[in-house]
């Protein structure tokens, strides 16, 4: 017999191979490492110091030689599980289970399943029984014993069993004898699939059912015979009886593609008993399948004894079993597992095979890890936040899911380049002051344009050749204030919506925005869209009331209006300054420019380094015939000069020429300058930030990953960014604490009753606020949209629906529109959104109870409860007590870890039998009732 290695002594003994190491230490034997060969006197010393709790290998010897004596199967008798699949209920810890930790789970409840197999083995003793047996059960089927038997199953599943459709040259290869080859894409561990061997002529149904003991396939965790069918992966776990995922919440019952196959070898794991044991078909010998396959086999040389594979492993197969032996075992397959602090950042929109490549992990293996949690999900499928997490916490890595400014961030850091720092690292002497960035906005036909137009020709500074001005997305104007030369950027781009989009894209270009009425109209819905949206940015207003020179003109009507809105002026009282102009008389110009740079200077700290590279927004920009991409930036600190490699957003390339407002080249450009550029390589977006790099190399990357990126966050874009119903746990969360409304209706009294009502909705607590950022008249635009994504609002339609193409726009931002008729309809919902808001109170929720039938102690584990699920579900994670005669013996517990057979459980339910740890707490006895129950949220009344 082949001497055996640490790590596989460490195996049937439950416990790390790291453990064992320092064990051997302990008891005086040098090994130096996990995959070293120890003497079997050696061996014996180690299975000795671990005495309490016997070995895996005990059991599994007896298989791979002879069998040991059959444990009176169901000692523990049964339990109602009527489902239960194991035809027997060995008890698991009579049957020299490998170790009783491992086990107490899956303690049968004795649920005779009437076809199977007659008697009922000990687990142990019955894989290698019954191949024994002749066609009796299939040993494979015989494993479905939890815990005890879980390695005798294994074995068959996998090392057990050759497939027997395998070797159609063996004569010998029924499927009885074979003893239930499994195969994995079949049922898993039990059945050999008899169709597959056309020369073996026992082949047939029959010997498979038998084999299967295979219980019909439980609803609940009858994964645990070996029979089971199980998709994916699962079933590679060889017969080990794994937690069936149908019984997880909303669990899909496809298999798992990627874990089957897998699964084919038969990790291995545990088998090695049984399958040593037929040597008929060659330990392992079923499966060799790819690496796993081979390690089927490997495994199965435990009982490798009766291997004809005696051959010499490679160093590189025994590297990698060695990393295998290392790597823990989620859901039925192998994967590096992370100590539980890891932080792994992924992109929005990441999939499984992102997630794969930063965890060095086989992204196969985490479609059958997803799985075995209840959720299906392919490779190369995006994810939400949420899945991650879960399978994040399942893995023990902490997975953070990084927003597109955090994105873009990073891009940059790894490159070396951190705005942030680099702001923060300028100190006062490093700034000179900049002039400041207005935008102009206003209701349609009040004046925009004629007023910029106004300031443009009497301010704008004279180019050289005293050109003519051109239109280049935005200026710059001079003018004397307190007897110094002063300069404000004028964006030529007038309205809010600019405005908005620019903001959706993360650009903070405006600092002041002047707010245009017309004296003889008055406020009107844009008016008031506007200044809602400049409000929603924390700009500053100044207003110009404009045509003031018209005779029906009442600056004060416009004056009166506005104070409705917040916006008071100084005259007033308040601190907004109001400017009466005529765009068209140029009358009051100037004064309007005071205004503005007596409220830069007032509320803001304009400041930017000049000496460094640039970085700045793009502004517009066009597809110029003769001279390509044409991009009008603005710098916001360092400066532009021509020969920069820049990358603005997407596109990248070096500055071949600069233009000013006045078609004049410009050879640099300060803060606040707003220029015409040649040179990209494509036309960047209005709002995307531009940064100079050193060479041009690193542009090019830069403008390629914010690509990559892009495409990833289209395809994860059609997610709801907040909904109402979501709100609840928004506030519960921390995320925030306003439900922000943009309301449109059909005509303004609809929409101020509304807005009244919604105001007076009694929240009853001040933790919670209703914020309506903007209210209007007319169909949902584009624009609510673009506001209701910057400030993440949800918008309220009220008799009025939203306007061409804007569903579409609304839907891949993921912006929650709601319609309605009824104005208390409206406010019904809304109200209840706000008091989802509230603090959540909670109330104690009764989950199910569970009788301790046995209670299995073990070093790594401590005190295990192998019960029975008597009512209802017990959920991992739950809160418990611990009921003993009637009397309460300790309260918050916690169910820190739940099992079904080998493995980790979400939940199990009534009728099922799992292995309950309650972390710390051991004084556990048998006839204990674990009583489970979650604190749910009460809902409000
Ligand atoms: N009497 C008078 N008419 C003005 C004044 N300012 C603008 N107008 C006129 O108002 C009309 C609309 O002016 P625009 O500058 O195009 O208005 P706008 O706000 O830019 O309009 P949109 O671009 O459609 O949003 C034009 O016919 C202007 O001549 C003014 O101060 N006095």
């Amino acid at each position: 017999m082949a001497k055996l290695r640490v790590h596989e002594v460490a195996k049937q003994l439950g416990i790390t191979s790291k453990e064992a190491l320092s064990k051997l230490q302990d008891i005086g034997e040098f090994v130096s490492s996990a995959s070293s060969t120890i003497e079997p006197p050696v061996v014996k010393k180690l299975k000795a110091a671990y005495a309490d709790a016997p070995a895996k290998g005990d059991a599994k010897k007896p298989a791979a030689g002879k069998p040991s004596a059959p444990k009176p199967a169901g000692k523990k008798p049964a339990a109602p599980a009527a489902q239960k699949p194991s035809p027997a209920a060995p008890k698991p810890g009579a049957s020299s289970a490998p170790s009783k930790d491992a086990a107490p789970a899956e303690k049968p409840a004795a649920a005779p399943q009437a076809k199977q197999t007659p008697a009922a083995p000990t687990p142990a003793s019955s894989a290698p029984e019954k191949p024994a047996a002749s066609n009796a059960p299939k040993p494979g089927a015989a494993a479905p014993k939890p815990g005890p038997a879980a390695p005798a199953s294994k074995p068959n599943g996998r090392g057990g069993g050759g497939r027997p459709g395998n070797n159609p040259f063996t004569p010998k290869h029924s499927s009885d004898e074979r003893s239930g080859g499994p195969r994995p894409s079949g049922g898993r561990g039990g059945g050999p699939r008899p169709g597959n061997n056309p020369f073996a002529p026992k082949q047939g149904m029959k010997p498979s059912r038998n084999d299967g003991d295979r219980p019909a396939p439980r609803p609940g965790g009858s994964r645990g015979a070996a029979g089971a069918p199980r998709p994916g992966g699962a079933a590679g776990q060889g017969g080990g009886p794994r937690p069936n995922p149908s019984m997880m919440p909303g669990q899909i019952s496809r298999p798992a593609p990627a874990g089957g196959g897998r699964g084919a070898g038969g990790r291995g794991r545990g088998g090695g008993a049984a399958g040593g044991g037929p040597s008929t078909g060659g330990p392992g010998g079923g499966a060799p399948r790819g690496g796993r396959g081979g390690r089927g086999g490997t495994q199965g040389a435990f009982g490798r004894g009766g291997g004809s594979r005696k051959q010499r492993k490679s160093k590189r197969a025994k590297r990698q079993e060695l990393e295998q032996q290392q790597a823990p075992v989620v859901g039925g397959v192998k994967v590096p597992k992370g100590d539980g602090g890891t932080v792994v950042r992924l992109r929005r929109g990441s999939s499984l095979a992102d997630l794969a490549d930063k965890i060095k992990a086989d992204p196969a293996a985490l479609v059958t890890v997803l799985f075995h949690l209840g959720e299906m999900a392919t490779a190369n499928q995006s994810l939400d936040e949420g899945t991650f997490q879960v399978l994040g916490e399942e893995l023990g890595y902490k997975i953070e899911i990084v927003s597109p400014e955090d994105e873009d961030r990073e891009i940059l850091d790894s490159f070396d380049i951190d705005l942030e720092a680099e702001a923060e690292g300028e100190s006062a002497d490093d700034l000179a002051k900049r002039p400041a960035v207005v935008t102009v906005m206003g209701h349609v036909d009040h004046g925009k344009t004629r007023l910029l137009d106004a300031i443009r020709s009497t301010h704008v500074i004279e180019g050289e050749a005293g050109g003519i001005t051109q239109h280049i997305g935005a200026y710059q104007v001079s003018l004397e204030h307190e007897g110094k030369e002063r300069r404000l950027t004028f964006i030529d781009t007038p309205g809010h919506e600019a405005f908005t989009a620019m903001r959706a894209r993360g650009a903070k270009v405006t600092d002041i925005a002047v707010l245009v009425v017309a004296a003889d109209d008055g406020v009107m819905p844009q008016t008031v869209e506007a200044l809602n949206h400049a409000k929603a940015a924390g700009v500053p207003i100044v207003v110009a009331v404009n045509k003031i020179d018209k005779p029906e003109a009442s600056p004060d009507k416009i004056r009166g209006q506005l104070t409705e809105y917040g916006l008071v002026p100084e005259e007033y009282g308040g601190d907004t300054m109001f400017v009466d102009v005529s765009a068209r008389q140029n009358m009051h110009i100037d004064d309007l420019l005071e205004a503005v740079m007596l409220t830069a200077d007032a509320a803001l700290e304009l400041r930017a380094n000049p000496d460094k590279d640039a970085r700045g927004v793009a502004i517009e920009a066009n597809l110029d015939k003769g001279r390509g991409a044409v991009a009008t930036v603005l710098v916001q600190s360092g400066t532009l000069r021509v020969g920069d490699n820049m990358v603005a957003g997407t596109a990248h390339g070096r500055v071949r020429a600069m233009f000013d407002e006045n078609g004049d080249t410009v050879s640099e450009a300060l803060p606040s300058r707003p220029v015409q550029v040649l040179g990209l390589s494509t036309v960047p977006r209005a709002g995307d930030l531009f940064l100079v790099t050193e060479d041009d190399r690193t542009a090019r990357q830069i403008a390629e990953k914010r690509e990559a990126a892009e495409r990833n966050a289209t395809l994860a874009r059609r997610r709801k960014r907040i909904t109402l119903e979501e709100f609840d746990q928004a506030v519960a969360e921390g995320k925030i604490d306003t439900l922000n409304l943009i309301i449109k209706g059909d005509v303004s009294g609809a929409v101020e009753a509304l807005e009244d009502s919604l105001m007076k909705i009694d929240i009853g607590e001040d933790d919670v606020q209703l914020r309506v950022i903007h209210r209007g008249v007319g169909a949902i635009t584009q624009n609510d949209v673009n506001l209701a994504t910057v400030d993440n609002a949800i918008i309220i339609g009220f008799n009025v629906r939203p306007a061409e193409r804007v569903n579409e726009y609304a839907d891949e931002e993921g912006v929650d529109m709601r319609f309605y008729s009824v104005i208390y309809d409206a406010i019904d919902d809304i109200e209840s959104a706000l008091k989802g808001m509230l603090k959540p109170e909670y109330e104690e929720v009764q989950l199910g109870t569970a009788e301790v039938r046995e209670v299995f102690r073990s070093s790594k584990w401590g005190s295990i409860a192998g019960s029975l699920v008597m009512s209802g579900i017990v959920r991992r994670n739950a809160s418990a007590r611990l009921v003993r005669d009637g009397a309460v013996v300790a309260n918050d517990l916690k169910i820190e870890s739940l099992r079904r057979f080998k493995d980790d459980a979400t939940e199990v339910r009534e009728g099922y039998e799992c292995g309950i740890g309650l972390g710390k707490f051991n004084d556990i006895k048998d006839g204990d009732i674990i009583e489970t129950y979650e604190m749910q949220e009460k809902p409000r009344v």
